[in-house]
């Protein structure tokens, strides 16, 4: 099987980088996300960046309705919007929050992990991957507004963050719940969470695929503010300062001392990982799983 699917020219192949805005944006100049004037929004279809380069910062907005799945063109779009923040020097950090109301994310698109063949399963998985090391492990302040729902692969990459903010809505569980589906978190979900809540909160909430309403979440330590829900992003932003006072350098080495141990031991087994998900997705039982779990919330709705 062919696993040296490559990102970047998975990117060039998919998009065309920086496209203009659409919808409502295109084209407008928007209050940048910091309050300056006149910096233009940009981003691709499912990913809107409001810039801020005075501030140093600019908002990621995630725009894949309904649920903001995580869905492979939404992971690359994802990775070049942060590529191109990363490499701009004007941005120090970046909020990210959702522009689907009610729905931080709900997950990875289960869809790709479906009823698809092994190539798709291995460049899906490989893009998953990449999004998780780049944003676990960005030099940027990378700071979560979580205003809605936040399950399983959307709970990962808020856990990515340096810091994590959680609209009060006790609509707003979060958390990774793969058992429910009958599927299991891998190694470095489980390390991501075990990095941030410690063992044995992680224990019981991966084998129960607890996803903790906002009180809870607050508790044990896996968001490290709740507030009310009109007031997340300007927490985050008022948080973000404290982080862009202290020196880049030794806030970045710092950062990778932290989580570099964390982030190789994918990297020196990614291909393994790839393969170990190609093999377990594509089981007959798992398939039957995921089906199943799609089926029922199609369900809900009648
Ligand atoms: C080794 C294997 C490791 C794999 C690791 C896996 C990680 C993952 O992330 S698996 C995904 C886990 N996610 C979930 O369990 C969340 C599932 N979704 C929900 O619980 C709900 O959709 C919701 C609470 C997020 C939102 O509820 P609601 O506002 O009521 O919206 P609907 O449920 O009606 O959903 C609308 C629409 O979206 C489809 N959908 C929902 N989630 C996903 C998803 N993760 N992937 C793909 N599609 C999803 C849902 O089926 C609906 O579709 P339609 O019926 O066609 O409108």
């Amino acid at each position: 099987m062919a696993l040296a699917v490559g990102i970047r020219g998975l990117t060039r192949s998919l998009l065309r980088p920086w496209v203009r805005v659409p919808g409502p944006a295109r084209g407008r100049t928007e209050p940048a996300a910091g309050g300056g004037d006149g910096v233009r929004c940009f981003g691709s279809p499912r990913v809107l960046v409001e810039p801020d380069p005075a501030a140093g910062f600019a908002v990621m907005k995630m725009r894949n309705p309904p649920v903001n799945s995580l869905s492979l063109e939404f992971l690359t779009e994802l990775l070049i919007s942060l590529e191109k923040l990363e490499s701009d020097k004007a941005f120090h950090a970046i909020i990210l929050t959702s522009d689907c109301p009610g729905i931080f994310s709900a997950g990875l698109d289960l869809m790709e992990m479906c009823g698809r063949d092994p190539t798709h399963y291995a460049e899906y998985w490989k893009a998953v991957q990449e999004l998780w090391l780049r944003f676990y492990l960005s030099h940027l302040v990378v700071i979560s507004a979580i205003n809605g729902v936040n399950a399983a692969g959307g709970c990962l990459l808020a856990l990515s963050c340096d810091y994590r903010v959680l609209a009060d809505n006790p609509k707003y569980a979060m958390g990774l719940n793969e058992t429910l589906l009958g599927i299991i978190a891998p190694f470095w979900f489980k390390d991501t969470l075990v990095n941030t809540v410690g063992h044995r909160t992680a224990e019981r909430a991966l084998q129960l695929g607890l996803l903790f309403p906002p009180a809870e979440a607050l508790q044990v330590g896996m968001v490290d503010k709740v507030v009310p829900e009109d007031q997340v992003l300007s927490a985050a932003r008022s948080e973000l300062a404290q982080w862009l006072a202290i020196p880049g350098h030794a806030r970045q080495l710092t950062k990778s001392l932290m989580r570099k141990p964390t982030a190789d031991r994918l990297l020196k087994e990614r291909d393994a990982d790839i393969q170990n998900f190609v093999r377990f997705i594509s089981r007959d039982a798992i398939q039957k799983a995921l089906r199943v779990y799609l089926e029922k919330l199609k369900q809900k709705k009648t």
